[in-house]
């Protein structure tokens, strides 16, 4: 990758930059379960650090540049008055939970995260800066990633450098800047990335890597953020934390012997030989490319302050009003190629009387329940393409010309909670099914669904999926969990979303976003009232199921 800088650079780190093809392997071949709890989110507010008190060479300004005029700088005060009441913080609460709001627009297409890129010198406070811009946010699906974890895999000869103090880990080619741009471009693409762990006592990656997926905000960070034009193309904003060089010295001395098992020689050695040369050729003409300036790093609140208010007002020009407008979306047109609607026999019928009847007790509603999801469950599997010719020999010793499934690999994923119920009958039909979970759950300010949790098979991306749901009003939840499985690689064409119950604009508004997901319901009913409850519909399907009280009524 050719540099940014044109004079002569300080010495690369080798010219053995070994380990690239590993890497990108790494991140392909080790996927592991992804858990949205894996994200970096918000935490707990953290007490304040100590004040450090003015510093003692910069100007108490922060240095602001609005994203519009980068040579324009803004004053702010950088008085110590931490403002944890932003104005934002009242619309924010009741804006945003612990779930992960819509990223997508009523087509279920993916709206893209907003990436801060924070640049600045070794042990400037980028991680504390990045840190405190995520409990300012205080919203759970927002993602740090750091440059470190893509520092490449060095040979034996160049560890055999690095515990000399004499690898340079500061020149760009110490980076495997390929894969970082991609890792960035897939979270910007709302793909699920496995990232390396890196180690700085053994300057290696672990053997296992971090999922991360499902990010609204990506905060990347690293003291070459913004040395490379791939990556820089896909930052929205770019922070540089300006901290004064002995200060930064005197923190990365301390860091590095208490948490990088460092000596005080050797930290002194690499500092003068490499980092600080690194930091005077790459690290500090890139303050070019920054819209903000953040001086003293993690102690100037003001500054942190305004970037998550600034982030805080992309994310609600982003935001959607979803559930409103799928239950008013429409209306009035032919029914999609895409639904299988059971026949409507009186077996069927039948099955509805039992449990549209709000008289009817609970052990029968689960009853008859059980036998109309069975039914759904086999008519879906009836879809699938069965085009194995097999021959196989009766106990007659006959030869019987048979068909067997194309697809093997089939995994039921179920919405939590009503879609819970339709597990059991699917792992009757299909023996050694596998089973992931999507708890979604309704925002009652905002109406909107939210993602709270995911358990889904690593290779997913393989599977043809049955997607159950007991009931689907609006279509929002399963909108919702398809994009989840979409984002995860699963094909659209591989969906199956299975219901006992749905209605016309739930229909509408799932084959509208994803034309190729198959439908296959029992029943479609007219319309939702103004509560998104199906009309007539069957009452609030979990809770007569699970005999609990209405959360919501
Ligand atoms: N404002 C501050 N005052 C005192 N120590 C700090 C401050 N900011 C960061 N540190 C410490 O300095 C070290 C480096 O900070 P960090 O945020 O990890 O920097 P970077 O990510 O730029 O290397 C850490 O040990 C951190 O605890
Ligand atoms: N094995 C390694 C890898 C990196 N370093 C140093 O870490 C610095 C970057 O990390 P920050 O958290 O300080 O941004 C960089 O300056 C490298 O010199 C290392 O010492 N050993």
């Amino acid at each position: 990758m050719s540099g940014r800088f044109k004079q002569d650079p300080p010495s690369s780190a080798s010219s053995d930059s070994g380990g690239e093809e590993t890497a990108t392997r790494q991140m392909e071949d080790e996927e592991s379960t992804t858990d949205i709890g894996e994200m970096e989110g918000s935490h707990p507010t953290s007490p304040r650090p100590p004040s450090a008190g003015p510093h003692p060479q910069t100007p108490t300004q922060g240095a602001l540049r609005s994203p519009r005029s980068r040579r324009q700088r803004t004053t702010s005060q950088s008085q110590p008055s931490r403002s944890r009441e932003p104005i934002l913080r009242g619309r924010r609460r009741t804006i945003y939970t612990a779930g992960r709001p819509p990223w997508y627009d009523c087509q279920g297409q993916l709206v893209e995260p907003f990436v801060i890129g924070v640049c600045g010198g070794s042990a400037s406070g980028k991680t504390t800066v990045a840190r405190k811009i995520i409990e300012e946010l205080d919203v759970p699906w927002v993602t740090l990633l750091s440059l470190d974890s893509f520092y490449k895999v060095l040979s034996e000869k160049q560890h055999e450098e690095a515990a000399r103090n004499e690898y340079n880990f500061d020149h760009p080619d110490a980076f495997d800047f390929e894969l970082v741009a991609k890792t960035l471009l897939r979270l910007k693409e709302g793909k699920k990335v496995e990232v390396p762990i890196y180690n700085f006592v053994t300057h290696r990656r672990e053997t296992k890597t971090k999922t991360m997926y499902g990010a609204n905000v990506i905060i990347f960070e690293g003291i070459l953020a913004f040395y490379s034009p791939d990556v820089l193309k896909l930052l929205d904003m770019k922070v540089f934390v300006d901290t004064d060089s002995d200060e930064r010295l005197v923190r990365r001395l301390q860091r590095d012997i208490a948490e990088r098992g460092r000596e005080l020689d050797g930290v002194l050695k690499q500092y003068f030989k490499f980092v600080k040369p690194a930091f005077d050729y790459y690290i500090a003409p890139s303050m070019v490319h920054a819209d903000i300036i953040v001086p003293r790093g993690g102690e100037n609140e003001v500054a942190i302050n305004l970037i998550a208010q600034n982030v805080m007002t992309q994310l609600q020009q982003r935001g959607f009003k979803l559930r409103e407008k799928l239950a008013n979306a429409n209306f009035g047109i032919a029914r999609p190629n895409s639904l299988h609607l059971l026949p409507s026999t009186p077996q069927i019928r039948g099955l509805h009387t039992f449990i549209r009847n709000k008289d009817t007790p609970r052990d029968e509603f689960i009853f008859y329940s059980k036998r109309l999801i069975r039914l759904v469950i086999e008519h879906a599997l009836t879809l699938l393409p069965f085009t194995q010719d097999v021959t196989v020999e009766t106990p007659q010793g006959i030869p019987y010309e048979g068909k067997r499934i194309a697809t093997e690999k089939i995994c039921g994923v179920s919405i939590l909670r009503a879609g819970e119920t339709m597990e059991n009958a699917l792992c009757e039909v299909l023996k050694d099914v596998r089973i992931g979970k999507i708890l979604i759950q309704t925002n009652l300010d905002t109406g909107e669904p939210e993602l709270y949790y995911l358990r889904l098979p690593k290779d997913i991306k393989d599977y043809h999926i049955f997607l159950m749901d007991a009931t689907v009003a609006t279509g929002a939840a399963a909108i919702m969990a398809i994009r989840v499985l979409l984002d995860h690689e699963v094909t659209e064409e591989h969906i199956s979303l299975c219901s006992l119950l749905m209605t016309e604009q739930g229909v509408h508004n799932i084959a509208y976003a994803f034309p190729k997901v198959r439908i296959v319901t029992t029943a479609v009913d007219p319309c939702v009232n103004e509560k998104f409850y199906i009309v007539p519909g069957i009452g609030n399907f979990g809770d007569r199921y699970f005999g609990t009280e209405p959360s919501d009524q």
